[in-house]
């Protein structure tokens, strides 16, 4: 298991003032970008272009969350744009192998995110060819939902099988994630965990990131 990273979300962020807004959090490991096509998901955020003006400004790489169709033709651009980080879902991909090589092989870490109901026996061969796998704790589409603790079980199921193979794989946690939580799913084996109502509605949002890593490292040790 990796150290633990917080990567904040900037969905619930000011949009007028996207800089500024990724300025307030020095101390995460990573910014996390919603991109949404108004058709995996119903709802529409950013596009290549605006991912790379922000990834010019932000202290720290970006972690891109891709809800959108058609990945294996939309994803290589998102690398281009600059992102440390593509994820792209699994229920979007034609060629997930293909895919997660072509990511690496443009020079960013490859990640393959699941819906609630999408399971992750059927991906366990494809651990190897994954940086990083991300288990949605809400339905894909908005921040400010309420974390599903139906998706615990997966995260150990997860982290089961990464332990199996051996492999480095991170494993991050997405959707209502908050001091409330956090410790859940870092007990059910979770290292990377995006926040982003709970981080953008603080007063002090790198304080919050601070804090969501020491309840995380608490439930660890
Ligand atoms: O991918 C998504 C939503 O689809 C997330 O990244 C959320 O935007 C995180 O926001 P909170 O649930 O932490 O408010
Ligand atoms: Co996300």
């Amino acid at each position: 298991m990796g150290h633990i990273q917080i990567t904040p979300s900037i969905l619930n962020s000011d949009f007028a003032r996207l800089g500024e807004e990724v300025a307030r959090i020095p101390g995460a490991d990573w910014v996390h970008v919603d991109v949404m096509d108004n058709h995996f998901v119903p709802n529409l955020t950013f596009g290549p272009a605006m991912v790379e003006a922000l990834a010019r400004v932000s202290p720290v790489p970006l972690d891109a969350h891709l809800m959108i169709d058609d990945a294996d033709r939309n994803a290589p651009a998102y690398v281009e744009a600059g992102c440390g980080s593509v994820t792209f879902h699994v229920e979007a991909a034609k060629a997930p192998v293909r895919l997660a090589r072509e990511i690496r092989a443009a020079g960013a870490r490859a990640s393959m995110a699941l819906k609630p109901a999408t399971p992750i026996e059927p991906y366990e061969d494809l651990l190897a060819e994954l940086d990083m796998v991300l288990i949605m704790t809400v339905e894909p589409g908005f921040g400010g939902q309420k974390f599903l603790d139906l998706c615990l079980p997966k995260i150990r199921r997860a982290r089961a099988l990464m332990d199996k193979h051996g492999v480095e794989t991170w494993l991050q946690v997405d959707g209502g994630v908050s001091l409330e939580t956090i410790e859940r799913c870092a007990e059910a084996g979770a290292d990377v965990f995006v926040a982003g109502s709970a981080v953008y509605s603080a007063e002090d949002p790198d304080a919050m990131v601070a804090a969501l890593r020491a309840k995380a490292d608490a439930a660890r040790s």
